[in-house]
This record gives structure tokens, C-alpha cells and sequence, in this order.
């Protein structure tokens, strides 16, 4: 095995072992500081410029971002529903939240939802370094605790639903989540839910529900490969409610 094959997959052997990134939502070994330090000193102030740094860094330091293989069919799915208004739920460094943005019309925005604060505080700096500030809003904390925040924040936007929810946080919250979503409105006709890492660590709860409910959803499973890991087989789940 080539030496950065080797330390990538090292990388995330010790990154999923520690306990830190269950809990708190970073690798334990200020990997995610030294990420943003890269996109600081590294990358041109344009969101192609930051993602391929970005990419470059967890190629080397595994980071738990969708990649720039599986980001493509991200990437499509954006463009295909062309999102007014989008949530994500899990931002960890920001670097799905620069992919959805640059895809973003003038006037469309991306509420990004992160648990923990230091996270928070890399994402606004890597948003803000894309560019893309102005389309990004961070709210740290959980759904349960922000709902009434977030549909402040919807009707400041004139938008009752998210056209678009990229859902990528604790694998056990996906489904209680979805949940407070649908409980609250924030979620309706039209609204497309992005699922990632359903293979890998997977969600068997939310993946059952979505693809059972055919009255409710229509669903798509794509396979694809584990971030920055082209041999590892995942999939993304892709649901739109009818
Ligand atoms: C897989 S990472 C997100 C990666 C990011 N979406 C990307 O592709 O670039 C998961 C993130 O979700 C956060 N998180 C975990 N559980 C959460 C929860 N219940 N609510 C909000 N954030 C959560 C973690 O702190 C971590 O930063
Ligand atoms: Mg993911």
C-alpha cells in the first residue's frame, strides 16, 4: 500500500476510534484546526479553491466530509432541485456547506446546523473564506433545542419548508430529527432529504422508514464509495416527499 494511502487509512482508524468524535463531533487530535490553518494560509478566497484544499488536507488527515467523489452526487442533486432554501444537519469543517452554497442562486440560503461550537466556529471560517458568508447561516446546537430559531429564520426568508435538507450529523438522529422536521413544518411537498453515509456507518431506522413509507416518499438509494476511500462501498439515500 502506497504510504498516504497507509496514513489516510490510519487516519481514520484512529479518527472513528476516539471517542471525541461520537461526543463532540472532532477527531481528538486537532486535525480540524489544523485544516482550517491549510484553507487560511492555502486557498485562494474562492469555494473551488477551498474545497480542493480541503480535499488535498483529508487525503492526507482523513476528515468525515461528503468528498469530492460522493459531493458530486450532492452536487447534482442540488442543481437538479435548485433550493431556495436549505438545511443541512451536520457541518463539522464546512466543507459540504461550501459545496451546496456555490451551487446556491443570488437570494437562496443554507442553514447549516452544528452541535459543536468549535465546529461552528471553523465552518463560519471556512464559508467566509469561499465567499459564500452571505449564503451561509451556522446555528450551533441540536434541532430539538433550535426548532423555534430555525422557523425564525425560515419566515425571515419568506419560506414556510426547506426546499432541500443535506442530513449528515449523529447516524442515530436521522430519523428523530426527520421527525421534528415533519412535526414542526419545516419539511413539506417538494422537499428533497439528501442522506449520506448509509452503508457506512449506516442508518438502518431512517433507510426503513423512508423506503417503506411509498405513500410518503419517493426514494432513491445510490451506491457509492466512503469518503476519500475509493475501494469502501457506501450509499446515499435521496428521498422526495409527495
Ligand atoms: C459527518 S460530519 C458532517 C460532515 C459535513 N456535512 C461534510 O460533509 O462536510 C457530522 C457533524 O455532525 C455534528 N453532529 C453530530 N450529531 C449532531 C446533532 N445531533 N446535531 C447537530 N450536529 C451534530 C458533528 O459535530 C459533526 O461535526
Ligand atoms: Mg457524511
Amino acid at each position: 500500500m502506497a504510504p498516504e494511502v497507509l496514513s489516510r487509512t490510519w487516519s481514520c482508524i484512529t479518527a472513528l476510534a476516539s471517542s471525541t468524535i461520537w461526543r463532540e463531533g472532532h477527531a481528538g487530535d486537532g486535525r480540524e484546526k489544523l485544516l482550517l490553518k491549510s484553507v487560511l494560509d492555502n486557498a485562494e478566497k474562492n469555494p473551488q479553491s477551498v474545497m480542493r484544499t480541503i480535499d488535498q488536507f483529508a487525503r492526507r488527515s482523513w476528515l468525515m466530509n461528503i468528498g469530492d467523489d460522493k459531493g458530486l452526487l450532492l452536487d447534482r442533486a442540488v442543481s437538479n432541485r435548485k433550493p431556495r432554501v436549505v438545511l443541512e444537519l451536520g457541518a463539522y469543517v464546512g466543507y459540504s456547506a461550501v459545496r451546496i452554497a456555490s451551487q446556491l442562486d443570488e437570494g437562496s440560503k443554507l442553514i447549516s446546523l452544528e452541535m459543536s461550537a468549535e465546529n461552528s466556529n471553523i465552518t463560519r471560517q471556512v464559508v467566509h473564506h469561499a465567499g459564500l458568508a452571505d449564503k451561509v447561516q451556522v446555528v450551533e446546537g441540536f434541532l430539538k433545542d433550535k426548532v423555534e430559531e430555525v422557523q425564525r429564520l425560515l419566515q425571515e426568508l419568506n419560506a414556510k419548508t426547506f426546499d432541500f435538507v443535506f442530513i449528515d450529523h449523529d447516524k442515530n438522529c436521522y430519523l428523530p430529527d426527520f421527525l421534528i422536521l415533519k412535526e414542526h413544518g419545516l419539511v413539506g411537498k417538494g422537499t428533497v432529504l439528501f442522506a449520506d453515509n448509509m452503508k457506512i456507518p449506516g442508518s438502518p431506522e431512517y433507510r426503513d422508514y423512508v423506503q417503506k413509507n411509498v405513500d410518503d416518499f419517493e426514494t432513491i438509494e445510490h451506491k457509492t464509495r466512503f469518503e476519500y476511500f475509493s475501494w469502501l462501498p457506501d450509499s446515499v439515500v435521496i428521498s422526495t416527499l409527495k
